[in-house]
């Protein structure tokens, strides 16, 4: 198979664009390229827009403020602000629904139809979709120019293949399949991992008091942030440009900011050091759990703010913490690394996701240049050497990634209507090196460590700003806010306003009408 790059990687013809996922990265991606003129074909799988946030866990919520989770274009409406500064699952549905609704995106989108395979065809010079319809039981065959992966982060469980398995006479759950508590009721549960998918279960399971049992078996202990450090929300500590001051460099940095990066080196330790005292403190983590990653390095695992009280885990009599792995399963429960068993009826698989590329064939896999640690994109968004293909949200991992996926989708309209230019393929793939270099250095290692940025957050918009040739200070001329200030998608509404979009040499303040920022 051969391609003929062109420089933009751009299609000859574009008028008919793939998105694969309705969540919050496919829905934005739709409007900025329906803005375009483009028509878009938004594939499903589930039943509903929403993504993650169309069911989950049982008591699954958003862990941030809803301030600090919204659209640009599109900030939380009246009539859906929830009375609790952090909302529930169930209410981000509700506000993502009103986001398709807002700009009637249901008419492109085709809910229960899962992607199975997307083939580039050289003769019609565009990709073939075969995709099923689980509700009709019909599968179809759909052409498009260009394609926009939008499935997200979190699409494939993933749970640790052990061995016995099949003996085992309990029930095995992923966390996202735990929608009901009732499930638990009087078993022995055992809950493995200690991610934030792993804390809220134990959380609603000790609250709901109908567990015989419940187990927490890890192999390695994450900070834990608290919502708020000595008085300050710690949203307001993330969401800044001085918070990244205390990390290594990003990767563009020039000599001068990586020679200040290791003058300031002793500063960081100690704020880094303060911080995990008030943290172990907060959520008294003795030193049996304690993570052995220190907490800068640790939260690229993804981070995870608990409230502070843990009153439910403190109380819980049934609780029982082991540091250790399933080794293998019986019928009446697991025996552990150690060699100990464990009796249990409900295995709680609280293990995360992970991504498959399995719908393209392997020579267009081959091309993506899939790595041990995941998929390394330019801008996070381009395969450099697989042309008429992007990914939105699918590929980044941020603290804010309602935002992220909004200016990708953004920058990404600005790509195809040849408003952002791209430097030549060499140029892109040198980039992705570097890139790929500096994440090996800076962060744990991880299955997608090609997609996380986390606290490097505001340093990636600034590129896909400055790339856009739009201001990334969006503080006006206060440099007091735009140091300390928390950046927040009211922020880059401005940008998305109609009649502007990428490209249009915008910045400044956001569009003043009904802004709800940081308030
Ligand atoms: N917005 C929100 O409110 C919410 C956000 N989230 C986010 O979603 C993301 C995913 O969270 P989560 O679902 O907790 O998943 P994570 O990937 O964060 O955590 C997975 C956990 O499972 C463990 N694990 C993975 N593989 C194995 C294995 N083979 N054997 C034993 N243990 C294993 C990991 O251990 P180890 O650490 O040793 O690798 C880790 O403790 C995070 O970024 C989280 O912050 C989650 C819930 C709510
Ligand atoms: O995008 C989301 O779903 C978020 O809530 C962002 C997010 C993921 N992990 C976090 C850890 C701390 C703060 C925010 C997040």
């Amino acid at each position: 198979m051969s391609f003929s790059v062109n420089l933009a990687l751009l299609p000859a013809k574009l008028r008919r664009v793939l998105i694969v996922g309705a969540g919050v990265a496919g829905l934005q991606t739709a409007v900025a390229l329906l803005k375009l003129g483009l028509e878009v074909l938004v594939l499903e799988a589930e039943d509903d827009v929403g993504g993650v946030w169309v069911r989950n866990y049982s008591g699954f919520g958003l862990q941030i403020p809803w301030r600090m989770y919204q659209f640009p274009e599109f900030l939380w409406p009246q009539e859906l602000l929830p009375t609790d500064e952090y909302p529930s699952g169930a209410q981000v549905r509700a506000y993502i629904r009103a986001y398709a609704a807002h700009f009637d995106l249901l008419r492109h989108v085709r809910l229960h139809c899962k992607l199975l395979r997307l083939r580039w065809s050289p003769v019609s010079s565009s990709w073939e979709a075969l995709y099923c319809d689980t509700a009709a039981k019909k599968c179809f065959k759909t052409f498009a120019d260009y394609t926009v992966i939008c499935s997200g982060l979190f699409s494939n469980a993933y749970v640790p293949d052990y061995k016995g398995t099949q003996a085992f006479a309990g029930l095995q759950l992923h966390a996202k399949d735990f929608t009901d508590l009732a499930m638990a009721r009087g078993k022995r549960v055992l809950v493995v991992g200690s991610g934030k998918t792993a804390m809220d279960c134990l959380n609603s399971l000790c609250a709901g008091r109908t567990a015989a049992s419940i187990t927490m078996l890890f192999r390695q202990g994450h900070w834990p942030l608290p919502r708020s450090v000595l008085g300050l929300p710690i949203h307001r500590m993330m969401f800044n440009r001085a918070a990244v001051g205390m990390l290594p460099p990003y990767y563009t940095a020039g000599r001068l900011e990586r020679a200040a990066g290791v003058a300031a080196r002793p500063l960081k330790r100690l704020f880094w050091k303060g911080l995990e005292c008030v943290i172990a403190r907060t959520f008294r983590i003795t030193s049996d759990v304690r993570p052995t990653v220190p907490l800068p390095a640790d939260l690229f695992f993804g981070g995870q703010i608990l409230d502070d009280t843990l009153d439910e885990l403190t109380g819980c009599e049934v609780l029982k913490t082991i540091k250790g792995e399933v080794n293998r399963f019986v019928r009446n429960g697991v025996i552990l690394q150690d060699g100990s068993f464990l009796g249990v009826d409900l295995i709680l698989y609280c293990t995360g996701y992970s991504k498959s590329y399995d719908y393209l064939e392997p020579g267009m896999r081959q091309r993506l240049e899939l790595q041990k640690d995941g998929l390394y994109l330019y801008r996070s968004v381009l395969p450099h050497a697989v042309p008429h293909l992007a990914f939105v949200g699918s590929e980044v991992s941020t603290y804010n990634n309602i935002l992220t996926s909004g200016l990708q989708a953004l920058w990404l309209a600005g790509v195809l209507a040849g408003r952002v230019a791209l430097p030549p393929p060499h140029a892109m793939a040198a980039d992705v090196r570097m890139q790929r270099h500096w994440r090996r250095k800076v962060m744990p290692p991880q299955r997608s460590r090609g997609s996380v940025l986390m606290q490097y957050m505001m340093q990636y918009h600034d590129q896909l700003l400055h790339d856009m040739r739009c201001d990334p200070r969006r503080k006006g001329f206060n440099p007091l806010a735009e140091c300390f200030g928390a950046y927040t998608a009211a922020d880059y509404s401005s940008l998305l306003a109609e009649g502007t979009g990428a490209g249009a040499a915008g910045g400044g303040q956001a569009a003043a009408g009904g802004r709800r920022g940081d308030g």
